[in-house]
């Protein structure tokens, strides 16, 4: 299966009292995948919402990815996205299995995604684009190294970091597959405005 798509990243804070209500208004537009991501240690709470999610994505047949937590991932069976200090690639996929997909931060160097791709990654993530307000102080990357790196790798492309409706053009445009969103999606003001973006995003892409 090809990635491509809209990645729709959950944020708890954001969410918070509209959790699964604003998640089916995505999934409803069309998410290729969906991350549960949630920088808590509060375990129980995170295997109760990751457990849903999976229910919801599985209605909705879309994947769904824990961000940081291969463990968590594997005991529900489901993929994974980690950072370059969230633990090494090769075994969580000797965890995980051949057909998990599993994502890898690269910040903007295209020398972490051959080695991830090395690694068995599924998909390599190239950000932050723009300013974030949901991760302020990540790395920053451009459309140029975003241009070389569609040259030089036959991975999916995720992008990460900003992004709106008004400022993905140009991303699709140098090569990316996956646009994964927290504010610019899960930061509007009723469900069917994130259905409407939602939408709007996969129209982005030709999807
Ligand atoms: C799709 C995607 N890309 C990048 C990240 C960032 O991962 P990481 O650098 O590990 O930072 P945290 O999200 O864990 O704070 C991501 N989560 N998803
Ligand atoms: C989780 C995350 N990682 C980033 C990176 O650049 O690695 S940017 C980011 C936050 C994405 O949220 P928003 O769409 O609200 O900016
Ligand atoms: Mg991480």
């Amino acid at each position: 299966m090809k990635l491509r798509g809209l990645y729709a990243i959950t944020d708890s804070q954001l969410l918070a009292g509209k959790f699964l209500a604003y998640v089916e208004a995505a999934l409803d537009g069309g998410v290729t995948l969906l991350q549960y991501r949630d920088k808590s240690s509060d375990e129980a709470r995170r295997l109760r919402e990751a457990e849903k999610l999976r229910e919801l994505c599985s209605r909705y047949k879309t994947q769904l990815i824990i961000n940081d937590d291969a463990e968590l991932a594997a005991r529900l069976g489901v993929g994974v996205h980690l950072g370059q200090t969230d633990g090494p690639l090769t075994p969580a996929r000797a965890l995980l299995g051949s057909k998990a997909i599993i994502g890898s931060t690269c910040h903007s160097q295209i020398e972490l995604a051959e080695q991830a791709a090395k690694e068995g990654a599924s998909y390599v993530a190239f950000g932050r684009f723009f300013n974030s307000n949901t991760k302020p102080g990540a790395p920053a990357a451009t459309v140029e190294m975003l241009a070389q790196a569609r040259t030089r790798l036959h991975l999916p492309i995720c992008v990460i970091g900003g992004i709106t409706l008004e400022n993905a053009e140009p991303l699709v445009a140098h090569g990316a597959d996956l646009l994964a969103v927290v504010h610019g999606l899960f930061g509007a003001d009723s469900t069917q405005e994130v259905t409407r973006r939602a939408r709007a995003f996969n129209a982005l892409l030709k999807i």
